[in-house]
């Protein structure tokens, strides 16, 4: 089976698609779009892209994609801890750096140890942590850093000259893998840590108390959400879409006449799938 990710190798997401898909063939792609096409278009079966991580908050553009690409939905989530370095070509010497490359996500994940230890120099996003690292492998003519994981340093050949670099210990992202089939993921070598629905819900219009009447929907239930994110509909200020994560199973909620009530509110409702969510190691 062909899965696409997040490339290119080494990046944090091919970490996590290696240990949900250990014996598949495995296409790096250049960016999350590219991603939700491969998949969209039916050149992989499946995709695995990040969407939350714990310091920085969620990835915005994968939000997006499944706002605006219905048929994908989610097959499950996996958390994986996050360790970031900072990395030079070894021909190069630590007073050199000029600029630092990374993913936002990267940048952001680790904004204080660079403010304070790199103040003065410019900070550049790049597509993933893994391409800034190649590309600092391929410009030793240019004196950048990247921040980025150990195996990147290791791939591209990179030496680390600072450790550990992100801003709290505990530092974990959550990937969803992706895929049109509505299939729930299995994997008995991961640990499972629990399991969810997910679903994307639009109110029809701005009113007074419309995010209130869906969330007692699931709360005279006692259904317990485990996120709740908002993200605009890009239609013009103070309009939004709701991701939300429901503990349990989607039977629970059909069981319990939960979709009829959000229907009789008159919110739209995108189930993206009822899944498990696995820990992986970093
Ligand atoms: O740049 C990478 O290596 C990625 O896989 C992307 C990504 C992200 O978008 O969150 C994945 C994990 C880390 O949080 C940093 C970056």
């Amino acid at each position: 089976m062909k899965i696409a990710f997040l490339g290119p190798h080494a990046s944090f997401t091919q970490l996590a698609t290696a240990q949900l898909f250990p014996n598949d063939e495995l296409l790096p792609q250049s960016s999350i779009l590219d991603c939700f096409s491969a998949v969209e278009n039916g050149d992989v079966a499946k995709a695995v892209v990040p969407l939350e991580n714990s310091i920085e908050g969620t990835v915005s553009m994968t939000l997006d994609y499944l706002y605006k690409t219905p048929s994908i939905k989610i097959e499950a989530e996996a958390v994986m801890p996050i360790a970031h370095h900072l990395m030079i070509h070894p021909d190069n010497s630590i007073e050199d750096i000029e600029k630092i490359y990374s993913h936002p996500q990267a940048l952001a994940q680790s904004f204080h140890f660079l403010d304070t230890h790199y103040k003065d120099i410019p900070k550049q996003d790049f597509s993933s942590t893994a391409a800034a690292a190649k590309y600092v492998s391929e410009n030793k003519d240019i004196k950048i850093a990247a921040v980025a994981n150990q195996y990147a340093a290791n791939l591209y050949g990179l030496k680390i000259i600072n450790r550990n670099i992100q801003d709290f210990e505990q530092n974990h992202t959550r990937f969803i893998i992706i895929s049109k089939l509505q299939n729930k993921y299995e994997n008995e070598d991961l640990q499972t840590l629990g399991e969810k629905s997910g679903m994307l819900i639009t109110l029809p219009e701005d009113h007074p108390g419309g995010l209130h009447q869906v969330l007692s929907v699931f709360a005279w239930r006692k259904m317990n959400l485990s996120k709740i994110e908002s993200r605009t509909l890009k239609t013009g200020l103070g309009n939004y879409f709701f991701f939300i994560n429901v503990e349990g199973s989607w039977n629970d909620i059909l069981h319990g006449n939960a979709l009829k009530e959000l229907e009789s509110i008159n919110a739209d409702v995108d189930f993206l799938g009822n899944y498990k969510e696995f820990l992986l190691e970093s």
